[in-house]
């Protein structure tokens, strides 16, 4: 049965308590997940959480036991597999592996799903070479798949994925197995591509990094559910769950070992004070004036200022007199900034 809904005008995809069962294995627990008209969402999880169940209900592989799969308004999880199959071609994706076909150029790569879709030569032959002009690989048309690196067999998969002109691109993985430098070649064409065509990409990771690069949007699935979810800056600057905190563990400053190896629950020495301020908060001279304007003396020990989508986001380690602990955190609380006495180091930290 064919079901058109009244999704907000700006939803290109709409996940309405979607659960998935594999035996006793919950994969999806009840997800509801809403994508926007051209911004890019990053769904991160640790592995086994549910995304690849997600991504497949999301592209129509996969039927959900219950929940709604809405693209643009329509169910998928309600359609049969003949119905399917136009709506499918409004999903391009793109791949860890590239999924290109060897005995194939380049070019017949890209305008494979035209193909499929039964265009004209002519017409698949210039959308391809649009396309390979569009990801920077205009003189590669003729090529084969074998003879490129890595990061150019991902911009083919990137051309192949948009030939149909899509409505949202799902990128699983799609930079897992390539080197730190074309990582960042690859995420800076993708957001070149969302600014340029206003395409809506959803981005399934399990690297916080790649998130962070390109995505305005994050959400974190955990045991089959979202756990938080709110733009990049936010949810980095205060994740709210501990798998955030987790999955955030390597890119953002953490106590130094030696001082952590060191901390105490015994109030004495100094206090060790993580502070975290983003936005506003951030941008206020904040521990200037935790020094003059509070006359409260302390040492910065860790941590730096972050800049993620254009907001500052700073994480620091502060160690102060234990008993101006109080006094300090009171202050900075009072200004917006968060902070949190993580425990008390006899002597210099
Ligand atoms: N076909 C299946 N049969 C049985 N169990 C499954 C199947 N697919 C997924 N699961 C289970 O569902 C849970 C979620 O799996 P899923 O593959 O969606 O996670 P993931 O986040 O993609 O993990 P990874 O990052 O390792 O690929 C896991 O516990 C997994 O073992």
């Amino acid at each position: 049965m064919d079901t058109v809904c009244s999704a907000p005008a700006e939803a290109v995809v709409r996940l309405i308590e979607l659960k998935r069962k594999f035996g006793t294995t919950a994969a999806l627990d009840g997800v509801s997940l809403t994508v926007r008209k051209g911004e890019i969402l990053g769904i991160i999880g640790r592995s086994g959480a549910g995304k690849s169940t997600l991504i497949r209900c999301l592209n129509g592989l996969e039927r959900p036991d219950s929940g709604q799969v809405l693209v643009e308004g329509r169910d998928l999880a309600r359609l049969s597999e003949r119905e399917l199959q136009p709506l499918r071609r409004r999903i391009g994706m793109i791949f860890q592996h590239f999924n290109l076909l060897s005995a194939k150029t380049v070019e017949d790569n890209v305008a494979l799903p035209l193909k499929i879709e039964g265009r004209a030569k002519p017409e698949r032959r210039q959308r391809a070479a649009e396309l390979l002009d569009l990801v920077g690989l205009a003189e590669k048309a003729k090529a084969y798949p074998a003879s490129l690196s890595g990061g150019q067999k991902q911009r083919v998969g990137i051309a192949r994925a948009l030939a149909a002109r899509p409505a949202l691109l799902l990128s699983d993985e799609a930079t897992s197995a390539l080197d730190p430098e074309t990582t960042a070649s690859i995420l800076a064409l993708l957001k070149d591509i969302n600014r340029r065509l206003g395409l809506t990409i959803v981005l399934i990771t399990h690297e916080m990094e790649v998130v962070r690069t390109i995505a305005d949007r994050i959400a974190v699935i955990d045991a089959g559910r979202i756990v938080e979810e709110g733009p990049v800056w936010k949810v980095f600057a205060e994740p709210r769950s501990e798998v955030t905190r987790s999955l955030l563990g390597t890119i953002r400053p953490r106590l130094p070992s030696e001082i952590a190896a060191r901390l105490s629950q015994q109030p004495g020495g100094e206090a060790i004070l993580r502070v975290e301020a983003a936005g506003e908060g951030a941008r206020q001279p904040f521990l200037a004036e935790l020094a003059t304007a509070a006359g409260l003396p302390f040492r910065l020990i860790h941590g730096g200022m972050d800049h993620i989508q254009g907001q500052p986001v700073a994480s620091l380690f502060l160690a102060v007199p234990a008993r101006d602990a109080g006094a300090a955190g009171q202050f900075l609380d009072a200004h917006g900034i968060k902070t949190e006495v993580l425990g008390y180091v006899a002597g210099d930290a």
